[in-house]
C-alpha cells in the first residue's frame, strides 16, 4: 500500500536517518519507535506530505507522493490519510457532530461508511454528539478523534503518540480501535514511545537505527 524506497532525511549536516526501505501494507499496524529526537514525526510527517524526504520516494500506488502536483496531493490528504495526534487537532469551539460532519463532507457517501451515531457508540460516547468540544476532557476528546477517523475511513493512518496523555483505559480502547481499522483493511503507522502500544502493534521500526521493521515478537493482541 505504501512502498518506501531508500528514503532519506537531513536537516543541514545532520541525518535523521537514511536508505529506509520497506512496505506498509493494508492490515498491518506498524510501530515507530527510538528516542526523542530520532525522527519518528519527521517520518510520520513525510508519509503525510507535511515534510519532503532529501531523497528517496514513497509510493501510493505506484505513484511517488514526493512528486505529486497540487492537485493530487490534495486528493492525497482528503481522500487517503487520517491523522491522529496527541492534541487531538479538533474544532474546539464546536460541537462533536460537527468535527465529525467535516471529516466526511468532501467524500462521496460509501456503503458501509459508519455513521456519526455508530462512530460515537464504538468509542463510548453515545448520544454526545451536541456537546462543545472544548467542555471535554482530554481522553473525550482523544474518542472523538478517534470517531472522526472512523467515519472518514482513510486508507492510511498516521498517528503521532496517540496514547501519549492518555490512562490505561483510554490507551488501550485506542490502540483496539486502530487495530479493528486495520482489520477493515486500512494501514496504520504510530510513533510511540510506550512499549505496551509497541507490543500491540504487528511490525517495529526502530527510526534512526534500522532501515526496515522487525515482526513485533511478543504480541499481545488477536
Ligand atoms: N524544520 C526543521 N528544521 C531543523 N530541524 C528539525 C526540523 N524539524 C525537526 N527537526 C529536528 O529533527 C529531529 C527529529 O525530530 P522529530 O520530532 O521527528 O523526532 P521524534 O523522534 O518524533 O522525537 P519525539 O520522540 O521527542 O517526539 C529533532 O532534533 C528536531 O529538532
Amino acid at each position: 500500500m505504501i512502498e518506501i524506497e531508500n528514503l532519506t532525511k537531513s536537516f543541514g549536516p545532520r541525518t535523521l536517518w537514511a536508505g529506509l526501505a520497506f512496505t506498509v501494507t493494508r492490515g498491518e499496524v506498524l510501530a515507530l519507535t527510538g528516542p526523542s529526537g530520532s525522527g519518528k514525526s519527521t517520518l510520520l510527517n513525510c508519509l503525510g506530505l507535511l515534510d519532503e524526504p532529501t531523497s528517496g520516494a514513497i509510493r501510493y500506488e505506484s505513484q511517488d507522493i514526493t512528486r505529486f502536483r497540487p492537485r493530487a496531493a490534495r486528493h492525497y490528504r482528503r481522500d487517503v490519510l487520517g491523522y491522529l495526534f496527541q492534541n487531538y487537532a479538533l474544532i474546539d469551539n464546536a460541537t462533536v457532530a460537527a468535527n465529525l460532519t467535516v471529516a466526511m463532507k468532501p467524500r462521496r457517501a460509501r456503503k458501509g461508511t459508519p455513521t456519526i451515531v455508530e462512530a460515537l457508540e464504538r468509542v463510548g460516547l453515545a448520544g454526545r454528539e451536541k456537546e462543545q468540544v472544548h467542555r471535554l476532557s482530554g481522553g473525550e476528546q482523544q474518542r472523538v478523534a478517534l470517531a472522526r477517523l472512523i467515519v472518514k475511513q482513510p486508507a492510511l493512518v498516521l498517528a503521532d503518540e496517540p496514547t501519549g496523555a492518555l490512562d490505561h483505559d483510554n490507551a488501550t480502547m485506542v490502540v483496539d480501535i486502530l487495530r479493528s481499522m486495520s482489520k477493515d483493511g486500512c494501514a496504520v503507522v504510530i510513533a510511540t514511545h510506550n512499549d505496551a502500544v509497541r507490543d500491540r502493534c504487528d511490525t517495529v521500526l526502530a527510526v534512526g537505527s534500522t532501515t526496515q521493521p522487525e515482526p513485533v515478537k511478543e504480541r499481545q493482541h488477536s
